[in-house]
């Protein structure tokens, strides 16, 4: 049943289209926002999950036989219903993780977006190729990888899990879905869009709960993959449960620590902007958010490091519509990035703008601003919130080295007037996503979207989800069986 209201959510787990309750752990989210959307369940246990798994194994068969055509149909009839409750997508967004309004609407836009880009990149990416010009007929087609299990992260918690089950199921996989334990409503709402736009049965399953289901369903030995968004932790610990099964895929999106080298701007106002947006929206709860900020020491960028500061004192903060960011996700995440904040100072670091919990029972922080130029040893580490180190170098050379020095690369960007800055920071930085002019955030879903190092396994999501979803099949073709003009030595007939 589609619901037109949040208070008609049920809490339940969908398993081969239907409906049904958890049978482990109570689950009730703790809303960082002033509302709460109300949702309450109980997670499943490893016995729902292989009933998950095991409704999605006996859909795949038809499912990956239906025509490409055909699938496209039904992933069209989803991003009509995505479509006609945006506003409820926005507002269960907002409600559950605390993002302004405003930003929770871009986050419903994107997952309609989503549909569009994912049939051009399934074309474009994978798709059927023939080629008939040669002496030999050639043929290129792609075929699913059959059972994925997708883990999403509470930060987008629509958009980054709908970019990966969009693509799988358009190339004929069949999944099983499980969301973070902090964001089920909004998973509950996109599988009841997936129900009104005619999926059929165990096409798509949905477990609610925390690490132990994400550890059953990874675990679980009849899935072919696994896509996953989240911390690099996380990530890390699935590369080693994953160890020794080169027959499965496993694609891995994670966080990062992100540089933002500022060589000069002359527009100090425009270079503060695109900090702003870089290191705070989404109160710092982005991969990409810029982590580090490495400015060139010269008078200008002292003034403009200054102007950042006054402005992030001005930014509009707290849980209204007018509201720059929202608070953090919870309690204990705020807690461990105030304690982030207090071991920086320790080892040397010196607030220009000290990180504060604003609200006494809620996570909202004020922006942090933190000069680590004399931290010798800056943990190499996400700072996953509003909290942004500034380090000073002299030269570009210099600068490029201190933002390499990380074991994560997910995105990098350079702000600077001079082109041959850019053309010295492209080819030496290392990360996926590398920009000029440009916040770190925002990335375009009609280009890869990956990172290197601890960030990621090599297997970009957004257009090229398109890759991991489908395995190429070589083909050389003849109608009918026939004698090559020259036997191979060796052989008599
Ligand atoms: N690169 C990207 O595309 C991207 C996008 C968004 C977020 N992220 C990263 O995600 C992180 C924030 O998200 P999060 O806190 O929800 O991440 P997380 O790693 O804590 O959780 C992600 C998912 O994995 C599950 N999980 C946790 N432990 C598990 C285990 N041992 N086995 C199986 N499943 C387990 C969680 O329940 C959740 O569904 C940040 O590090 C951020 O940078 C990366
Ligand atoms: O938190 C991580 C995602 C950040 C977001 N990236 C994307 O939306 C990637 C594009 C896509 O998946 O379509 C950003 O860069 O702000």
């Amino acid at each position: 049943m589609m619901i037109e209201q949040l208070s008609q959510l049920t809490g339940e787990h969908f398993i081969n289209g239907k409906w049904q309750a958890g049978d482990d752990q109570i689950l009730h989210p703790e809303n960082p926002g002033l509302q709460q959307t109300g949702w309450s369940g109980v997670s499943a246990s490893k016995n729902l999950v292989g009933q998950a798994v095991a409704a999605a194994r006996a859909a795949f068969d038809a499912w990956a036989m239906l025509p490409f055509e055909q699938r496209e149909v039904v992933v069209r009839n989803y991003a009509q219903a995505l479509k006609s409750h945006s506003d409820l997508f926005a507002q269960v967004i907002h409600l559950e993780t605390g993002k302004p309004l405003w930003e929770s609407k871009t986050e419903a836009a994107a997952m309609v977006g989503k549909v569009e880009l994912s049939i051009i990149a399934y074309h474009a990416r994978t798709g059927h190729r023939r080629d008939e010009t040669g002496p030999v007929v050639t043929q290129l087609s792609h075929k699913p990888q059959g059972v994925l299990a997708v883990l999403g992260p509470y930060n987008f918690p629509g958009h980054l899990p709908n970019g990966h089950i969009v693509p799988a199921l358009l190339a004929g996989n069949c999944i099983v879905f499980k969301p973070s334990e902090a964001t089920p409503a909004t998973a509950e709402l996109m599988l009841r869009c997936w129900q009104q736009a005619g999926l059929p049965s165990g096409v798509i399953n949905m477990v609610q709960g925390a690490g132990d289901t994400g550890k059953a369903l990874a675990g679980h030995s009849d899935i072919n993959g696994l896509l996953f968004t989240g911390s690099s932790r996380t990530g890390a610990a699935l590369h080693q449960l994953f160890g020794g099964q080169p027959e499965k895929i496993l694609a891995l999106e994670m966080g990062g620590n992100n540089p933002l080298v500022v060589e000069q701007v002359a527009d100090i106002d425009a270079c503060v902007y695109n900090i702003l947006q870089s290191a705070f929206v989404s109160a710092g709860q982005r991969c990409t958010c810029a982590r580090r900020l490495i400015m060139l020491r010269c008078e200008h960028n002292q003034k403009t490091l200054q102007a950042l500061v006054e402005a992030s004192k001005q930014m509009a903060v707290g849980f209204g519509e007018e509201d720059f960011y929202g608070p953090v996700i919870h309690e204990a995440a705020a807690e461990q990035l105030l304690t982030a904040q207090m071991n920086l100072i320790d080892a040397g670091g010196h607030p220009l703008l000290t990180m504060a919990k604003l609200h006494e029972h809620k996570p909202l922080l004020g922006p942090g601003i933190m000069d680590v130029t004399n931290v010798a040893e800056l943990p190499d580490e996400e700072y996953f919130g509003p909290l942004l180190q500034v380090l000073w170098v002299d030269t570009l050379e210099q600068a490029v080295i201190a933002a390499n020095k990380t074991r994560f690369g997910l995105s990098a960007g350079l702000l600077a007037d001079d082109v041959a800055a850019w053309d010295y920071f492209s080819p030496r930085i290392n990360a996926g996503i590398v920009n000029w002019n440009r916040p770190l955030t925002g990335a375009s879903g009609a280009a890869p979207f990956g990172g290197m190092g601890a960030s990621g396994n090599h297997r970009p999501s957004a257009y090229y989800a398109a890759d991991y979803c489908a395995h190429p099949v070589a083909s050389l073709l003849a109608d009918k069986v026939e004698l090559p003009p020259a036997l191979s030595p060796g052989i008599k007939l």
